[in-house]
């Protein structure tokens, strides 16, 4: 009998190892950066490659088109969008056609997003409605391509801002506008879930893209038919 319940739990704290709350997630990425091991910035660069062949392994088709894809990414005030420049980067580095639209200012990201933001424009833009400057993009002629949504990953906080709901709504016309060719792609959380809570209504999105192992808000995405891809950091 107790050998019965033992082996349950150690089935149940294996489950349970398979996913970590945000602060858990935290905990680790610090104690990898305190040791020495890796550097916030290195993590954040396997975090953007990691999302990028994510992409081209789930779409192979978007890498061997005969005209390059296009790619909107979306970027948040923290270090979620500052993987989106990383993958920006990394998507404009294999001739993609690729604007980044950025919801604040690029003086007030935190250093590493900072160092991504400058590394992908020498100049990188604010605008004041990136909903506004999105929707006058124009992507017609774009048939294939990807919507990166960088704007919050764990360290969000509901409600969900008005200007980024703008911008996750005017993004989804476009990929309305190409319901074959576009597909929708989260960093790490769908912009306006929690990580540690299920969510209260299940967004539209192609692929979720998640570091080092999932968090609580995951599973019920997978149950809901959503695809989640965990990459490993190195962490
Ligand atoms: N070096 C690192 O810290 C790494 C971070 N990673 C990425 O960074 C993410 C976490 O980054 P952050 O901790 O900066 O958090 P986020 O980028 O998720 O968001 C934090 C920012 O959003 C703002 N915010 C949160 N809720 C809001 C609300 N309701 N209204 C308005 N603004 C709100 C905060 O004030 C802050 O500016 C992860 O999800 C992952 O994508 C990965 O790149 C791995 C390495
Ligand atoms: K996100």
């Amino acid at each position: 009998m107790w050998r019965i319940i033992a082996a349950k739990r150690k089935q149940f704290e294996g489950i349970m190892a398979e996913i970590l709350t945000s602060a858990q997630m935290r905990a680790v990425e610090r104690a990898a950066i305190e040791a020495g091991r890796v550097s916030g910035l290195a993590l954040m660069e396997r975090a953007g490659a990691g999302v990028v062949a994510a992409i081209l392994e789930t779409w192979p088709a978007l890498a061997a088109a005969a005209a390059p894809p296009c790619a909107v990414v979306l970027c948040g005030p923290g270090n979620n969008g500052g993987d989106g420049f990383v993958v920006a980067r990394r998507l404009a580095a294999r001739g993609w056609r690729v604007a980044t639209y950025l919801l604040g200012t690029p003086e007030r990201l935190p250093p590493d997003a900072r160092t991504n933001a400058e590394a992908w424009s020498a100049a990188p833009t604010a605008h004041a409605l990136p909903a506004a400057a999105l929707a006058a993009g124009d992507w017609t002629e774009c048939r294939a391509g990807v919507v990166i949504d960088a704007l919050y990953g764990l360290g969000f906080r509901p409600p969900l801002p008005a200007a980024a709901a703008q911008m996750l709504a005017t993004a989804g016309q476009i990929v309305a506008a190409h319901p074959e060719g576009w597909k929708r792609v989260a960093i790490d959380i769908p912009s306006g879930l929690a990580a540690d809570a299920p969510p209260q209504v299940v967004p539209a999105c192609d692929l979720v893209v998640t570091f080092h192992l999932e968090k609580p808000v995951h599973p019920s995405l997978r149950a809901a038919g959503l695809a989640v891809t965990t990459v490993d950091i190195g962490l």
